[in-house]
């Protein structure tokens, strides 16, 4: 396997990012110095992908907490959830981010209460809070892929199956695996993939530019195919399963994803082929109880009418440019893929509230388990 792909450098006190907007054709790393520098990179896409959004969104804040000296444990949480909300700002569709905002400042807001804690070691937890969410991404990736990969094996007759997949979701939208493309990744591992058909997404392209440059990356035979081609490709060829990302997962299954999701799902319900969601459950967002309720980001209309700078629509058209749309979860007919295992829409509200109090207490992915590993680190350095 070719070596992977990584959107996201961080040391303590550095980050940079590869520049997304610039690829296939130029691999560039930029620095993020601080949460505008982190702000700007999210809003203009530079960083894409809910995952990456969330890390690349807390690590800015994580450097930029860095290089600050406070006085006092309230003025550095109060400092972290004003950063952290502001961050939130940049993209709305994608809960990640927000989800991790909330996460974090309550954490943070907690554990300024404890009088134990030095100002430096509460910087120091308010910093790994960051660090955790990049560290932890990859090993639940894996999970996703893992729990997608064996479900689609064991719900087909195909030897070798056949994936269609939508936008980027791989190594680029991630801190590095992924989630979609990780159970393409998975599937691969397994020796399991016989084709992989991406769509190119307009307007952004992250299937031609990005999707399909971690394929070609990874040696895995696929094709790119147009946005208006899945239903010509499904008639004509045989499709084990679609398998999409997510930016939110609401509490009744309903689904945003990238523009051109749902009639993916739509035309996959016609033909009979599986439909699989696989995100990490920080995409989950219970409160939410439809997908009506879900903000949709518009984006700019110069992302339609060129490319590069170069005019491609008639001047003076009307243009209207939603990033996601929602999938009904009645269409997402394979399942939700989290890092916890393959649930129906209808079940993954009931399903992941009980996992998650389960492992509250001493396991799971993320701050909980991690801040009190951290809290205990920095009681026993201050012994
Ligand atoms: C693992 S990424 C999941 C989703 O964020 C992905 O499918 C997607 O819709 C990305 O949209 P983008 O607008 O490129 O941020």
């Amino acid at each position: 396997m070719a070596g992977a792909l990584q959107a996201i450098r961080y040391e303590r006190g550095k980050l940079e990012i590869l520049d997304q907007l610039q690829l296939p054709t130029h691999s560039e790393y930029i620095p993020i110095q601080n949460t505008e520098d982190g702000w700007d990179a999210i809003k203009q896409m530079k960083v894409r992908g809910a995952p990456a959004i969330a890390i690349v969104g807390c690590l800015s804040m994580a450097v930029e907490l860095y290089y600050m000296d406070f006085k006092s444990r309230k003025e550095i949480a109060d400092y972290v959830s004003d950063r952290l909300k502001y961050l939130v700002t940049a993209r709305p569709t994608a809960v990640n981010m927000n989800e991790a905002a909330t996460k974090i400042s309550s954490m943070i807001k907690d554990m300024a209460e404890d009088s134990d804690l030095s100002v430096s070691d509460f910087k120091e937890l308010a910093i790994e809070a960051a660090e955790i969410m990049f560290e932890d991404d990859v090993t639940i990736n894996k999970d996703i892929g893992r729990y997608g990969a064996e479900h689609i094996i064991s719900n087909t007759e195909d030897v070798n199956v056949r994936i269609l997949t939508h936008c980027n979701t791989g190594s680029l939208a991630t801190a590095g695996y992924g989630t979609a493309l990780g159970i393409v990744r998975a599937l691969n591992e397994r020796g399991k993939i016989d084709h992989v058909y991406c769509t190119e997404t307009r307007p952004y392209n992250q299937g031609a530019r990005l999707t399909a440059y971690e394929l070609v990356h990874e040696s895995i035979s696929a094709t790119l195919i147009l946005d208006s081609m899945p239903s010509m490709l499904m008639a004509h060829h045989d499709v084990t399963a679609v398998v999409v990302g997510a930016d939110r997962v609401v509490g009744n299954g309903d689904t945003a994803n990238k523009i051109g999701t749902l009639q993916l799902a739509i035309v996959a319900k016609y033909f009979n082929v599986p439909f699989y969601v696989a995100c990490p459950v920080t995409t989950f967002d219970p409160c939410k109880a439809s997908g009506k309720e879900i903000e949709i980001e518009e984006r700019p209309h110069h992302e339609m009418v060129s490319i590069k700078g170069q005019k491609i629509a008639a001047e003076g058209i009307n243009c209207w440019n939603p990033a996601f749309d929602v999938t009904p979860a009645e269409l997402i007919t394979g399942g939700i893929v989290t890092e916890f295992g393959v649930f129906k829409p209808s079940e993954i509200k009931e399903k992941l509230a009980s996992i998650l109090s389960k492992n509250k207490e001493n396991s799971g992915p993320g701050l909980q388990r991690r801040s009190s590993y951290s809290s205990l680190k920095l009681a026993e350095k201050s012994d």
